[in-house]
């Protein structure tokens, strides 16, 4: 195939190295023209501070400088893709359009759309794999079936990756970068987050790192303790896990970038039990997009049918239980550090996704669903597939989930992963003068040091009896 010229378009892979769709784009076309839209069907649904959009407002101004550094251009645009690709193949003169693969159902069928618009006038649509190592069906079991549970996908996953691991070579982009379309003179400048309709979050006050190079200043920092990952990522006081998440969900690294580390760290001997477990949660990742691909009913509906007839709290009650567990005022302290530690920050500690949502959907009855729109909406790193995994494993409804009967304790996990109280005390200063025996439960504290905090919204003994009763209905045979 040779072009005349093409047009690639940037999505969740906000980087200009190791990318996949730039590198096929350029070694098919004489002319490469490069092209990121702020999408109004998903900005208008947000409210106008927003985390994620000022890291993608950043990581922009960072490709933009850096595809002007190998003579190329981004093109910024803002409006509705469905509309705004097709237009601007058509101004350009472009003979094709290259992205890479997104699964999640509403993006695919956005690019479906796309993909017909640029058909019907006589362009070529070409999408990649980018931003997994394996996706859709190429880990399948022996017989050839969909894994729903993630020890079999994983051991399968890693034995792929070893059967041929010239899946993690580099998609160079410096070696063709002259064929990258030089900027217009003169260039027009880059929207400002308020012509975007915005206004700065507190981001930069976070010091979130955001771009390509804020993804390899936390990798690298990363790699200086990832040989205690696997003990230090469970307690949320300590720097254990890596931060990048919200890099993995907008593409400013590279996964095979990650993983080739990994691999090269352990067959040096380093890295330790801690590389292992890295991996893994890389490969819990390429899990939940996998289903998510498969099963796109996770959206909206259980992965286990008899899990939707569970009856959940409803009514004036419920919504002021759920209001407390949003703001963080449940009387649990590591729950409401926890949630404070969201709506404050966008991120939340994996250890604490899973007690906030446990404690939601098994002390308060409150459906899963209320808790996955919530993450959604406030979550820095949210990915529709890790976080409806993630509900649905806390729900017991989803593939390879928590059994329903295993209740966390929101109290005895506090004493386990928070046992001095520092993540607590650092979201609750009113409960700093407690002692690291009372702070996890303060109402049962022998003295009144925290006046101006909650009483418990339930008590988790009778909260798990009940929670035991609604769950028997996913024991009833289907009518
Ligand atoms: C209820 C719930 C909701 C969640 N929602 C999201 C979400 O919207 N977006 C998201 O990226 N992760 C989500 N997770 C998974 C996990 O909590 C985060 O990926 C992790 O906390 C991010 O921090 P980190 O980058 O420091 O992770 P690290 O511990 O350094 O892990 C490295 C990377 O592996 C991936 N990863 C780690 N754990 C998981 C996991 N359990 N499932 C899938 N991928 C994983 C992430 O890409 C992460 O950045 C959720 C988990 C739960 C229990």
């Amino acid at each position: 195939m040779k072009l005349t010229s093409s047009l690639v378009w940037l999505r969740r892979d906000l980087r200009v190295f190791d990318h996949v769709a730039l590198q096929q784009a350029l070694l098919a076309s004489e002319k490469v023209y490069c092209v990121f839209i702020y999408d109004t069907t998903i900005l208008d649904t947000l409210p106008r501070r927003d985390r994620r959009v000022d890291f993608i407002h950043a990581s922009i101004a960072e490709v933009a400088a850096e595809l002007e550094q190998l003579g190329g251009h981004l093109i910024v645009r803002h409006g509705d893709p469905v509309e705004q690709i097709p237009a601007l193949a058509a101004e350009l003169g472009v003979q094709a359009v290259f992205c890479n693969h997104d699964y999640e159902p509403q993006a695919m069928a956005r690019d479906a759309t796309v993909d017909s618009a640029l058909q019907a006038a006589g362009r070529k649509f070409y999408s990649y794999k980018d931003q997994v190592i394996f996706e859709r069906s190429e880990v399948l079991s022996q017989t050839g079936g969909v894994f729903s549970v993630f020890t079999p996908y994983k051991n399968a996953w890693l034995k792929k990756l070893a059967a041929d691991l010239s899946v993690l070579a580099p998609y160079n982009i410096e070696p063709h970068a002259a064929r990258l379309a030089p900027p217009p003179s003169p260039a027009p400048a880059l929207p400002t987050l308020a012509d975007l309709g915005f206004e700065p979050s507190n981001l930069a006050e976070l010091k979130i790192p955001t771009g390509m190079s804020g993804a390899a200043q936390l990798f690298e920092d990363f790699l200086t303790r990832i040989s205690d990952y696997n003990v230090a990522r469970d307690f949320p006081s300590v720097k254990g896990p890596s931060y990048l998440s919200i890099h993995f969900r907008f593409g400013t690294l590279s996964v095979r970038h990650m993983v080739r580390t990994v691999l090269d760290l352990q067959e040096r001997g380093v890295g330790g039990e801690g590389a292992a477990v890295w991996l893994s949660e890389l490969i819990w990742r390429e899990f939940y997009a996998m289903i998510l691909y498969h099963h796109p009913h996770v959206v909206g509906a259980s992965f286990k049918p008899a899990y939707d007839a569970i009856e959940w709290e409803t009514g004036p009650e419920a919504d002021e239980a759920f209001a407390a567990w949003c703001e963080g005022r449940t009387g649990y302290p590591l729950v409401d550090a926890a949630m404070l530690q969201l709506n404050q920050t966008g991120y939340m500690h994996n250890r604490l996704r899973m007690v906030t949502a446990c404690f939601l959907i098994k002390d308060l009855g409150i459906d899963w669903r209320r808790g996955e729109a919530y993450f959604a909406l406030h979550l820095n790193d949210f990915d529709l597939a890790s976080n409806n995994g993630g509900w649905q494993w806390a729900s017991s409804s989803g593939c390879d989930a928590q059994p329903y009967f295993r209740i966390f304790n929101p109290v005895t996990q506090s004493e386990k992963f928070d046992g001095e109280g520092k993540f607590i005390r650092r979201y609750l200063p009113q409960l700093k003068e407690l002692s690291k025996k009372e702070i996890h439960a303060p109402w049962l504290a022998p003295r009144m040091l925290a006046p101006d905090y909650w009483p418990p919204v339930v008590m988790h003994d009778e909260a798990r009896k009940l929670t035991l009763e609604r769950y028997e209905v996913v024991k009833k045979p289907a009518a």
